[in-house]
């Protein structure tokens, strides 16, 4: 079991939604938490919002600028000594067609999503290694485990995670470094207005799924179980869930579901 209780957490995405709930979730549990996402000001808030604000850091962080990541590292570190969970949850979603999407935001979308979060995973393990422990949380969707129309480089980005954090896992078993994927249906977050359209700006517009999906305190319980339990992997969601297991089972019966599916 990871505890949670005195344990440092460092948090990717903190300044909304399901990161930010991820950061009062753990400060409530006793962690002590770094928050990291592009604005201080917002940061500030979500740390103010914390039970023990007193243990929680803020740190800007752009998932797009890899070449600051070996001295935010070294800043994480010296808010609490150590770096024991991070939560690679920062990222970007998307809402347009592939074929009206250019490669431009194609590239943007898995820069952020999978070489931002594989580059800060790289950048800590070296610390969790040493240490000879550490676990690591990251913030896949339910579209890393299948393809969905107007999600293709997301969806995509969200597999990469996968196959990485599979392969991770297996080489760092001995080194007593966990990895957790963690796969969200529809959170209620602003995740659908931050998404880019085709031509590489917000869509603005908050989806009728997100909208009804499930509150990010929720999910934010749901990580912080699988955290403790130690899952390879954790499906959270509502019904949509099941597509995974419909997916795996009736992959036939899955293609026809999923291409009317009509609501973005
Ligand atoms: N909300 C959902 O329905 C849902 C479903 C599946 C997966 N997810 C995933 O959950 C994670 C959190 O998303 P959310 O739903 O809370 O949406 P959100 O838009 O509220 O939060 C996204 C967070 O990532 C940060 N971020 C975006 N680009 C960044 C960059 N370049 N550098 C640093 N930080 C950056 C944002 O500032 C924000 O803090 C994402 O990885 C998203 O893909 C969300």
């Amino acid at each position: 079991m990871t505890q949670i209780k005195n344990k440092v957490a460092w948090v990717t995405g903190a300044s909304s939604g399901i990161g930010e709930a991820l950061a009062k979730e753990l400060s409530k549990q006793g962690a002590k938490v770094i928050i990291s996402a592009r604005r201080e000001e917002a940061l500030e808030k979500v740390k103010a919002s914390c039970t023990n604000p007193d243990n929680v850091a803020v740190l800007t962080l752009d998932l797009m600028d890899i070449d600051s990541f070996e001295s935010k590292v070294k800043e994480a570190l010296s808010f609490f000594g150590a770096i024991d969970i991070l939560y690679n949850n920062g990222g970007i979603s998307q809402r347009s067609m592939a074929m009206e999407t250019s490669l431009e935001v194609d590239r943007r979308i898995m820069e952020i999503d999978y070489f931002g979060t594989i580059a800060l995973t790289k950048a800590v393990l070296p610390h969790m290694i040493e240490q000879q422990s550490g676990h690591v949380i990251t913030t896949s969707s339910l579209v890393g485990k299948f393809g969905s129309p107007w999600r293709s480089s997301y969806a995509a980005a969200k597999h990469a995670l996968h196959g990485f954090f599979d392969s991770i896992r297996t080489e760092l078993y001995n080194d007593n470094i966990k990895f957790t994927m963690v796969c969200p249906g529809f959170i209620k977050t602003e995740i659908s207005v931050n998404a880019l359209g085709a031509d590489g700006k917000p869509t603005g517009e908050m989806d009728n799924a997100q909208a009804n999906g499930m509150p990010a305190s929720t999910c934010a319980k749901h990580i912080v179980s699988a955290t403790r339990n130690e899952k390879l992997e954790v499906v959270i969601g509502g019904t949509e869930k099941f597509g995974v297991l419909l997916k795996r089972f009736l992959p036939g019966v899955f293609a026809k579901v999923i291409r009317k599916r009509s609501v973005r």
